[in-house]
C-alpha cells in the first residue's frame, strides 16, 4: 500500500512523443518506487491542450495504485507550482536536415521562462532534469534564471541516454548482457562532441569482473567506432525513424531520476550533466556531463574524482568544452534579446 505524502512530478512536453513514453513509467512506480504516491502534472502549450487532456484520461484509465492525481495544464505558473521533481522535455526536436544549432535560439527561450517559473512557483528542493535540446545549455539557462531561489546543484541535463548507448555498445562488442557492464562515462555535451569513455568501465565476463578495455581487446575500436557510434546515434535514429529517439530517451530519463532519488548502487557511477565546479579542469558554471555517484538519503551527487585522463581523453574533453562555451555564449545572447 502507498505510504508517504504524494510527490508532485512535472512533465513538460507531455503531449509529445517522449512525454507519451515517459508518463506511464513514472506513474507506475519505475522512478520513485511502488509504494510512493505521486501526482503527475502534465504541461504543454495551449494548442496541444486537447491532446494533453487525452494523455490525462489514458493515465486515469491505467488504474495505477501509485498515481494519486493527474493535472493537465497549459499555464507555467500552474504547472510549476510546488513541484518536487521536474522532467523538462518540452522543446522542439531536431528533424532530418536540421543542425542542432538551429534549435538553440528557439529552445533556449523556453528554459529562461521555465527557470523563472521554477524560482517563482516550485519548492526550493525541486530536482530538475532537462531533456529538451540543447539539453546542457538549456539547463544552464534554467539554473541561471532560478538562481537565488533554487541551488544550481538541483539542475541537471540528460546524458544518461548516451551512457546507456555506450554500455550497450560495449556489451554487444564483448558478447555479454548489458547488465554486466558498469562505469562507462560520458563527458561533456549531449551532442556529437561528447566523449564516451570506456577506460574506467568494468565488464563481468565468464563470472569475473575485469576492465572493459581488456575484455574488448581492440583499442582502435575503443578510440574509433565506439566513440563515433555513440556520438552519432541520435542522428542515426532520426534518419531511420524520421523522428527523434523517444522510447530510449524516456527510459534514460527515468533511469536518471531514479538514481537521483534513490542513489547509485555501491561501486557504480552514472553520467549526469551538472553544473561544473571546476573538476577535471572544466570551466566552472558550464553544464557538463561527468561521472557521478549519488547519495540516496541526501539526494546529493558527487563528481567521481581522480580518474586518469590521458592525452587522448584530454583532447576530447577540450573539444566538448569548447562547444559548450560557444553554446553558452549564443544562448545567453538569445536570452538577452528575449525581453520577457
Ligand atoms: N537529452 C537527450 O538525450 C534527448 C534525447 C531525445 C530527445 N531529446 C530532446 O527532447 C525534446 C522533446 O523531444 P520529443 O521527440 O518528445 O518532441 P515532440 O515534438 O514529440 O514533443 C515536444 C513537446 O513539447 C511541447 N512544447 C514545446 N514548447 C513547450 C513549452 N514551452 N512548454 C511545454 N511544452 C512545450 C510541444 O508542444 C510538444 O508536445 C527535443 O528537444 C529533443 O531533441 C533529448
Ligand atoms: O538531435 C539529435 O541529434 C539527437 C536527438 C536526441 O537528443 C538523441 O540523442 O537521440
Amino acid at each position: 500500500m502507498p505510504s508517504s505524502a504524494p510527490l508532485r512530478v512535472l512533465v513538460t512536453g507531455a503531449a509529445g512523443q517522449i512525454g507519451y513514453a515517459v508518463v506511464l513509467q513514472i506513474a507506475k512506480g519505475d522512478v520513485f518506487g511502488n509504494d510512493q504516491p505521486i501526482v503527475l502534472v502534465l504541461l504543454d502549450i495551449p494548442p496541444l491542450a486537447a491532446a494533453l487532456e487525452g494523455v490525462k484520461l489514458e493515465l486515469q484509465d491505467c488504474a495505477l495504485p501509485t498515481l494519486h492525481g493527474v493535472e493537465a495544464v497549459t499555464d507555467e505558473a500552474a504547472g510549476f507550482k510546488d513541484i518536487d521533481y521536474a522532467f523538462l522535455i518540452g522543446a522542439m526536436p531536431r528533424k532530418e536536415g536540421m543542425e542542432r544549432k538551429d534549435l538553440l535560439a528557439a529552445n533556449v527561450r523556453i528554459f529562461k521562462s521555465q527557470g523563472q517559473a521554477l524560482a517563482n512557483h516550485s519548492k526550493p528542493t525541486v530536482k530538475v532534469l532537462v531533456v529538451g535540446n540543447p539539453a546542457n545549455t538549456n539547463a544552464l539557462v534554467a539554473a541561471k534564471y532560478a538562481a537565488g531561489k533554487i541551488p544550481e546543484q538541483n539542475f541537471s541535463a540528460m546524458t544518461r541516454l548516451d551512457h546507456n548507448r555506450a554500455a550497450a555498445q560495449i556489451a554487444l562488442k564483448v558478447g555479454v548482457p548489458v547488465g554486466n557492464v558498469k562505469n562507462v562515462t560520458i563527458w561533456g555535451n549531449h551532442s556529437s562532441t561528447q566523449f564516451p569513455d570506456a577506460s574506467h568501465a568494468k565488464v563481468v565476463k565468464d563470472g569475473n569482473e575485469i576492465d572493459a578495455i581488456s575484455a574488448i581487446n581492440d583499442n582502435s575500436w575503443v578510440q574509433g567506432d565506439f566513440i563515433s557510434t555513440v556520438q552519432k546515434r541520435g542522428g542515426v535514429i532520426i534518419e531511420k525513424r524520421k523522428l527523434s529517439s523517444a522510447m530510449s530517451a524516456a527510459k534514460a530519463a527515468c533511469d536518471h531520476m531514479r538514481d537521483w532519488h534513490f542513489g547509485t548502487p555501491s561501486g557504480q557511477h552514472v553520467s549526469m550533466a551538472i553544473v561544473s565546479d571546476g573538476s577535471y579542469g572544466v570551466p566552472k558554471g558550464l553544464v557538463y556531463s561527468f561521472p557521478v555517484t549519488v547519495d540516496g538519503s541526501s539526494k546529493q551527487w558527487k563528481i567521481v574524482q581522480g580518474l586518469k585522463i590521458d592525452d587522448f581523453a584530454q583532447s576530447k574533453l577540450n573539444a566538448t568544452t569548447k562547444e559548450l562555451e560557444e553554446e553558452r555564449d549564443d544562448a545567453l545572447a538569445a536570452c538577452e534579446e528575449s525581453k520577457q
